[in-house]
């Protein structure tokens, strides 16, 4: 099955097969081809071209893009997709002025979703869920990262990455999924935080391991969360499993987590709001990804990964949604590249690139995802009549996605 898009304005993120990750000046090109034409076939990037070298092929299926730009569609390399409810009272709490980490220690946050999730069955769970991969979808994410950590026992943990694995099999979208038992402390470990550490080391990473639920390994290194020391022996132990780490740590306080991270070899270490010089030497030379995570800064109102010095360092950065109940209950994309624009002063071509190639390097799918590369799969997002690719972040809350392919099909 042929599909030709053609009379593209201009084609975005046209690389070589070999184009792994980008890191500081990198960063700052967009290859693109002016009036150009893409030919999807069986799912997959075929060819493509500029117009006036436009090859006849018999095509089953052809789109006149005049006057619309094409370029593929974001990965999305770390969300909490799968949760049960919402913690709406708590965003009010907030708005009355108390602090994301006062209503956590009141009993809110992260356990407030374990509790709500806990009580939810495993059908209701995936239909929730469902909803949220639906509307995604229609924004142009075409693969995306889903964590685990609203359960914190191990039947519910296991139940939620059933949930999201499900999910990659309902849908064409990418699904790589995370075991995120160290999310947080359940109350009925309060007082023995180590007890619950072995839970997660001794029965749920094995069990999760066993039946080939998870993609990756995740803890949320943090005051008040889990230390240097809990990160290191869950790494350690997750190592033995093949897990690979992708880790939340610099969200409030730098406490020595990137350093960890980097030297378990993370994909990628996530948040990073507070970030020391020493952080930026530990990630130099690496091939940890520093994600950022616009939109949970701008929902709790807190500092922004500094991502113009790690770019400015020579480093490279991804961007994601972190798309959860409590700090971030969005999935939008598209916010997440305009606000990386406005608030952390990424120029559109840095964003583009953040969201897209390195983005896909961040959920270890960098040959398959994330350019306009023959081969790759034909996840793109058409946009409607825009006078140039950087009125995709400019235009911030304006949906200029015309449709969205993923696999090659059109996502209703
Ligand atoms: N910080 C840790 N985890 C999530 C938020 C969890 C929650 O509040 O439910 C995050 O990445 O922001
Ligand atoms: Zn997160």
């Amino acid at each position: 099955m042929k599909l030709l898009l053609f009379n593209i304005k201009e084609l975005l993120q046209v690389r070589p097969e070999s184009t792994k990750m980008l890191k500081g000046h990198q960063m700052k090109e967009l290859p693109t081809i002016k009036n150009a034409w893409l030919l999807i076939e069986d799912g997959l990037i075929c060819d493509f071209g500029s117009m006036d070298q436009l090859i006849s092929a018999k095509v089953e299926n052809t789109i006149d893009c005049f006057g619309k730009m094409v370029l593929p569609a974001w990965c999305d390399s770390h969300t909490h997709l799968v949760y049960a409810g919402n913690r709406e009272q708590e965003f009010v709490d907030r708005i009355n002025g108390l602090s994301y980490q006062e209503i956590a220690n009141k009993g809110g946050g992260i356990v407030n979703s374990a509790k709500k999730l806990q009580e939810t069955s495993e059908e209701e769970l995936y239909q929730q869920s469902a909803k949220r991969l639906e509307e995604v979808m229609r924004l142009g994410t075409g693969a995306i990262e889903i964590k685990s950590g609203y359960g914190l026992t191990t039947e519910a943990e296991m139940r939620m990455l059933r949930v999201a694995k499900k999910l990659g099999e309902n849908y064409p979208v990418t699904v790589k999924t995370t075991f995120l038992g160290a999310h947080a402390i359940p109350t009925e470990f309060k007082n023995d935080k180590d007890a619950y550490m072995d839970l997660i080391c001794n029965e749920m990473l094995p069990k999760i391991a066993s039946e080939g639920l998870a993609d990756y390994v995740d803890i949320f290194c943090e005051l008040g969360y889990f230390t240097v020391e809990d990160t290191d022996r869950l790494l350690s132990e997750a190592n033995k499993y093949k897990l690979i780490p992708k880790i939340h740590v610099n969200q409030f306080n730098s406490i020595g987590g990137v350093a960890m991270g980097v030297q378990h070899n993370a994909l990628s270490v996530d948040h990073l709001e507070v970030l020391t010089d020493d952080d930026i030497t530990a990630l130099k030379g690496s091939e940890t990804m520093p994600v950022a995570l616009p939109s949970c800064s701008y929902f709790l109102s807190i500092p922004y990964t500094p991502g113009r010095k790690l770019i400015d360092a020579g480093l490279p950065l991804a961007l994601a949604t972190d798309y959860n109940p409590g700090s971030t209950p969005s999935g939008n994309m598209n916010f997440v590249v305009s606000t990386a624009c406005i608030k952390m002063k990424l120029t559109p071509e840095e964003a583009i690139n953040a969201a897209t190639i390195n983005a896909a390097y961040a959920m270890g799918l960098s040959e398959t995802h994330g350019s306009i590369t023959k081969g790759k799969k034909a996840n793109v997002i058409l946009t409607k009549e825009i006078p140039s690719y950087g009125y995709l972040p400019y235009a911030f809350g304006s949906n200029n996605i015309d449709s969205v392919f993923i696999n090659g099909k059109l996502v209703e």
